[in-house]
């Protein structure tokens, strides 16, 4: 059987999914080819392996939780995509080609913590960051002037931050804060897009905002969603599939199929109960 939501485990012994690699110019492959392709992908980082092949296949707009204790390899894997780490094996392709810096058909929101150094700028100036050029690739718009302005108010304006355009960052709420990484992450219009604990330190409301314009991006623009979380919960209502890693493995599904006591035994490789309470889902025996 091999439906778009399948669970698949990628410990050693699943069978590699059927992808169609190579032979593609520089422009993105059509729509309905599978955004993001890894297969039998390993990463070795100081010495240690954090992630042992992984073999997954994500489809054009889909929104997908990436899951998984401390240290699993969440960001690892994010910046796999960006192409600021290299697999030491297997083959990784984003909308069939190699993952490459500065990919415009890429947006990354990294960790909120990156903000500190940048609560003194106005809200329009940190998100024209983006234009500039990042650590995670290089600048791609480097003229000023009415249309640089014009692509950072199109992107504020998307996440509902135009109003907060000239405030000092330090001045704004964390969800605020966090509107302002994703606007900078939808400047290049991208068609996927790679969100690092964007629901981290936001109270409920926050949090339902954030996810609830996550989820818009995603359906109103077909964009593809990779957002990593440490509480699938509030995401329930929105993600199509989960991508569950731990121990270098991965197990990727829809929710109900991965977040199991079997699935996630057999990914931990120890005794896991999935208990279900109050509506919420808890993973309980193992530190998540
Ligand atoms: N450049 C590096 N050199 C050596 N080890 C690294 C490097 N980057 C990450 N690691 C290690 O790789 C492991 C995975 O890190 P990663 O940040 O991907 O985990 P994570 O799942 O995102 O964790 P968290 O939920 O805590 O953010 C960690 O043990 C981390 O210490």
């Amino acid at each position: 059987m091999s439906t778009k939501h399948d669970q698949r485990l990628s410990p050693p012994g699943a069978a590699p999914q059927a992808s169609s690699l190579g032979g593609r110019g520089q422009e993105a492959s059509p729509i309905s080819e599978p955004v993001i392709e890894l297969e039998g992908v390993s990463v070795c980082l100081g010495g240690r392996t954090i992630l042992q092949e992984v073999t997954f296949t994500i489809n054009p707009g889909e929104f997908i939780a990436v899951l998984g204790p401390n240290g699993a390899g969440k960001s690892t894997l994010l910046k796999v995509l960006l192409g600021l780490i290299r697999p030491s094996a297997g083959t990784v392709r984003l909308f069939g080609q190699a993952p490459r810096r500065g990919n415009r058909l890429i947006g990354y929101a990294p960790q909120h913590r990156t903000l500190e150094g940048a609560l003194s700028l106005r809200a329009r100036d940190l998100v024209g960051f983006g234009l500039d050029g990042h650590r995670w690739g290089p600048g791609w718009f480097p003229a000023g002037g009415r249309r640089r302005q014009a692509i950072i108010e199109a992107a504020l304006a998307e996440v509902d931050a135009l109003a907060l355009a000239d405030m000092p960052v330090a001045h704004l709420s964390g969800g605020e804060q966090q509107r302002l990484l994703i606007a900078q992450a939808l400047l290049s219009q991208p068609r996927l897009l790679l969100l690092d604990e964007p629901l981290s330190n936001l109270d409920l409301s926050h949090e339902q905002e954030i996810i609830a314009l996550i989820a818009r991006l995603c359906r109103t623009h077909g964009m593809t969603v990779l957002l990593v979380s440490h509480d699938v919960n509030p995401l329930l209502p929105v993600i199509d599939r989960v991508l569950y890693l731990a121990r270098g493995h991965a197990a990727i599904g829809k929710p109900e199929q991965v977040i199991t006591s079997a699935t996630l035994s057999a990914l931990y490789g120890a005794p896991v109960e999935v208990v279900e309470a109050l509506g919420r889902l808890f993973v309980v025996g193992v530190d998540i």
